[in-house]
């Protein structure tokens, strides 16, 4: 894959890379996902899609992301799930590791860009093709290497207010067993001073997991605040990057997945048909 061969020629030379340079655009359009998505038909040669997922800690870019990859039949990427299963194999960046996202910080783009290498490479080998990012480009520096390795067709820009985002990471469980998200918290912020409210409900577990949920250990309260504070730093400028080039598309998600999953399927003009089929499953 020409992709993998050029991130990973990207992750040998990062160190060298120290000014890219990138132009800054003022274009405002946004993105015509029916068109991206139909034109990725492989009957007409064309490859998969290839997206992004931004959006603050907690937002729920993995459940949404996840959701998708499922129905355009492409794998779900979540460089926080590297990070994690290379902690977890206690491999010999895993206390460097540790240390960093415990902290709430990014981990170096270098280590970044080797893992999601290693990853797509592992995925081609398994004949995948096409992606779902999520949980990257987080720097700008990230953002250039992708533009630089290959064409992302669309960047979803998932939003939601801040005292929210602090709740969902609070409230998100897991089961240590076999892997599946909860959350426990029940959102429900009135609207003020012309700020609509939201609710959502929790996303409760089912009794074979519910006594074996655990929480991550960054999603403490002063670790999620020190999260959110860096991606207002970091990665805020990545979607200046892609709205800049007319890639992103913004989603202010209007309540928990009943509401909101048909509402993102209907913006990224996926039919009916296809949403009925996502919402039996
Ligand atoms: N693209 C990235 N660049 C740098 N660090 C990353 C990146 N993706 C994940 N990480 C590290 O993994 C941690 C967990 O990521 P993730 O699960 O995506 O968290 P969040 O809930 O904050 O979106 C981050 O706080 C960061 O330390």
């Amino acid at each position: 894959m020409a992709v993998l061969s050029r991130l990973t020629t990207s992750a040998r030379q990062l160190s060298s890379l120290s000014s890219l340079a990138y132009i800054t655009r003022t274009l405002t359009t946004t993105p015509n996902p029916k068109t991206l998505y139909f034109s990725q038909d492989s009957k007409d040669g064309e490859r998969n899609v290839q997206w992004v997922f931004l959006g603050c800690p907690g937002v729920g870019k993995g459940t949404y992301a996840s959701r998708l990859s499922t129905l355009l039949s492409v794998p779900h990427i979540a460089t926080g799930d590297l990070v994690r299963e290379e902690l977890a194999s206690s491999g010999p960046l895993s206390s460097q590791l540790s240390e960093i996202v415990n902290q709430g910080k990014l981990v170096s783009d270098e280590i970044i860009i080797n893992l999601l290498s290693k990853r797509l490479e592992a995925g081609e080998a398994r004949g995948e093709s096409g992606f779902i990012l999520d949980g990257f480009p987080r720097t700008l520096r990230q953002a250039e290497i992708l533009e630089e390795v290959t064409d992302i067709d669309l960047v979803v820009n998932l939003k939601l207010q801040e005292e929210a985002l602090l709740a969902k990471c609070l409230g998100r469980r897991i089961c240590s067993e076999c892997g599946a998200n909860y959350n426990v918290a029940t959102i429900d912020i009135k609207g003020e001073n012309g700020k609509p409210g939201i609710y959502m409900a929790p996303l409760s577990p089912p009794p074979s997991c519910a006594q074996k949920l655990i929480s991550r250990p960054d999603d403490t309260e002063p670790v999620v605040k020190e999260r959110l504070r860096i991606y207002n730093e970091m990665s805020r400028p990545v979607e200046e990057f892609y709205r800049s080039r007319g890639k992103l598309l913004e989603f202010d998600l209007p309540g928990g997945i009943p509401e909101s999953w048909p509402k993102l399927l209907q913006a990224l003009n996926l039919d009916d048909h296809e949403v009925k089929q996502s919402a039996a499953a």
